[in-house]
Parts: structure tokens; C-alpha cells; sequence
């Protein structure tokens, strides 16, 4: 039974309204018996504080409330030790609580305090950054490092950039070399995936297991306008594998290599960074407690 809880909230997610956030949990968990610590994120030196926190005090789960942001600063501090995740959905996309199966709506998430299983999934490495749920390179790394430096949040936003962008797009040549073959020509985009779905409900990497100490190297190659539509389709049927412009490479480990570029890009659990090239991808087989909903 888990009793001294640590909510990590963040004030800004998904642009939604949480002044009674605090109160409502804490008073959700006296009235149930459990006792709820809080910690506010800043957005500046957030993983060494929380790091702090947690080297002062045990706690026997840590909720992320928050979007996929948040998620992965709990998931980084937490990853590597018995504590669970809990998630409780607040961003704009909250991919990786969809991909658990994490109830969308906050009282049905808290829930998840008294009810629930554990259960270790997989995380990643790429390079110096710690993943949970998907990274990728080329186009939608690009378009999330124009929303974020945007002023408006929310689909509509990553919709119109996506347009603007996509017109004058140049897809980069990689070359991709996986513990199994080896990838090299043009892509549009490159998904490094441990999880199957994006918060915007394209499902890049169907049939995928969290936890089966395996990722997936998701390969969109360039393709021309007439093709678009079919290929949008087949991303939100579950149907990635149905194009000759789309490819998947599984793997245990991954070099990305974008010849002419020294540094690229990247696009990880929704926060886009630079790294130096090449990209090295590494599993952590079930690194990761998280808190899911009971069978
Ligand atoms: N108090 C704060 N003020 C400004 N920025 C913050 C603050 N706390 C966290 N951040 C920033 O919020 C971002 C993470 O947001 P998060 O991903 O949780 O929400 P989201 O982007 O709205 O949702 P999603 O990722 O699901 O689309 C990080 O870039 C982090 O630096």
C-alpha cells in the first residue's frame, strides 16, 4: 500500500488552469489515508532539484503532473530505482500515459493510488538523454522546436507549423547502423521508438512492447505530395508498415550517423535539444516502475 506520495506539478503543461491542483490532491489523499508531498516545477534546473528532494526523503511513489515534459524529468530521476511512476495527465499530448493505458481524466488517474499493478517497462538512451517514449530526427524534431519556441500551444499550432515547414522540407541522408543491419539513404523522419503512439494519436510503431528489452528505428523515407494523404492515413489506422515509403528496423542498439552534419536535431519525449553526431541509442531493459491501472 503506498502512503507518502510526491506530486511533481507543473504550473504551465498544456495550458491548463491548476491553482486548486494542490489542494485538490491533498485533500483526494488525507481523505483516503495517504499523505501528499508536492514539488513545483520551474523549468530551470528542474532534475537536480527533484534529484535532491528525493535523496532527502523516501517516498513510495512520484506522480507526474504534467505532459509528456514532466513525465520524462520524473521517469529520469526515478528510472534505475524501486520507486514507481505515477502519472496523472496534464499536457497537451500526454503520449506516454496513452500508450500505458493511464486514465485521461485526473480523478480516474488518482485513482491509480490505491488501485493498480506495477509494472517495469524498458527506457532508453540516446546519447546523453534519457527516453521513455519516442525520439526522433528530421521533421517533426524541426516542427517541435518551432512550437516550443512558439507563443501558442495546443494541435492547432503544430498543425499550421507542420504546413509552413513541410513545403520547403529537405529530408537529411543517415546512415543507421543497428546491432542487426544496417540503414543508409534520404529520410523524411527517423523515430526512435521504445513506445507505439504520439500524444497526437499517430501511431508510429504498432505492435510494439514496452517491455520486451527491444526499441524500433522508424523510418518514413521522402515521398512525393501525392502521397502524403495516404501515408497520414495509414498513421492514424495503425497501418505504418503499409507504404513503400515506410520502414522498421528493431534493435537492441543504435548508431544514427548524418553524414556532413556534426551536430543534428533531436526531438526526445517531446523536448527538442541538439546533440553531436552520430546519435548513440542504448535499452535499459525494464529500468522503469510505473503505476498502470489493475487487469
Ligand atoms: N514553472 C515553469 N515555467 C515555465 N516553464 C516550465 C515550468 N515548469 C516546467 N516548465 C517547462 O515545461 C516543459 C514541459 O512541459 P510538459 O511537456 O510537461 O507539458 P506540455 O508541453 O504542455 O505537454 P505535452 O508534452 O504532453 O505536449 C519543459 O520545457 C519545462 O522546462
Amino acid at each position: 500500500m503506498l502512503h507518502h506520495l510526491l506530486f511533481v506539478l507543473n504550473p504551465i503543461s498544456g495550458d491548463i488552469d491548476k491553482s486548486s491542483l494542490e489542494a485538490d490532491i491533498a485533500a483526494y489523499c488525507s481523505e483516503r489515508g495517504r499523505h501528499a508531498a508536492f514539488f513545483h516545477t520551474t523549468g530551470e534546473d528542474d532534475l537536480a532539484k527533484l534529484r535532491q528532494r528525493l535523496a532527502g526523503e523516501p517516498y513510495e511513489a512520484v506522480f507526474a503532473a504534467g505532459g509528456d515534459g514532466t513525465v520524462s524529468l520524473v521517469a529520469t530521476a526515478l528510472a534505475g530505482t524501486e520507486v514507481p511512476l505515477g502519472i496523472v495527465p496534464l499536457g497537451s499530448g500526454n503520449g506516454l500515459s496513452k500508450d500505458l493505458g493511464i486514465p485521461q481524466e485526473q480523478a480516474a488517474a488518482l485513482r491509480l493510488i490505491w488501485d493498480h499493478q506495477v509494472q517495469a517497462i524498458d527506457t532508453l538512451r540516446v546519447s546523453e538523454a534519457f527516453c521513455a517514449h519516442l525520439a526522433d530526427l528530421g521533421f517533426n524534431a524541426l516542427v517541435v522546436e518551432r512550437f516550443c519556441n512558439g507563443d501558442t500551444r495546443g494541435p492547432g499550432a503544430y498543425v499550421r507549423i507542420a504546413m509552413q515547414e513541410y513545403l520547403n522540407y529537405e529530408p537529411a541522408t543517415y546512415r543507421i547502423v543497428t546491432d542487426r543491419e544496417t540503414f543508409e539513404g534520404p529520410a523524411f523522419m527517423v523515430t526512435v521508438a521504445n513506445a507505439k503512439t504520439f500524444g497526437s494519436n499517430v501511431v508510429i510503431n504498432p505492435d510494439s512492447q514496452l517491455d520486451d528489452g527491444e526499441f524500433e528505428i522508424c523510418l518514413i523515407e521522402p515521398f512525393p505530395g501525392t502521397a502524403a494523404l495516404g501515408i497520414l492515413y495509414q498513421l492514424y489506422t495503425e497501418n505504418f508498415d503499409e507504404s513503400v515509403y515506410t520502414r522498421r528496423l528493431r534493435c537492441r542498439q543504435a548508431r544514427v550517423e548524418v553524414p556532413g552534419q556534426a551536430r543534428v536535431l533531436v526531438q526526445v519525449d517531446g523536448e527538442p535539444q541538439e546533440m553531436d553526431v552520430p546519435v548513440e541509442v542504448t535499452i535499459r531493459p525494464r529500468s522503469l516502475r510505473v503505476l498502470l491501472p489493475s487487469a
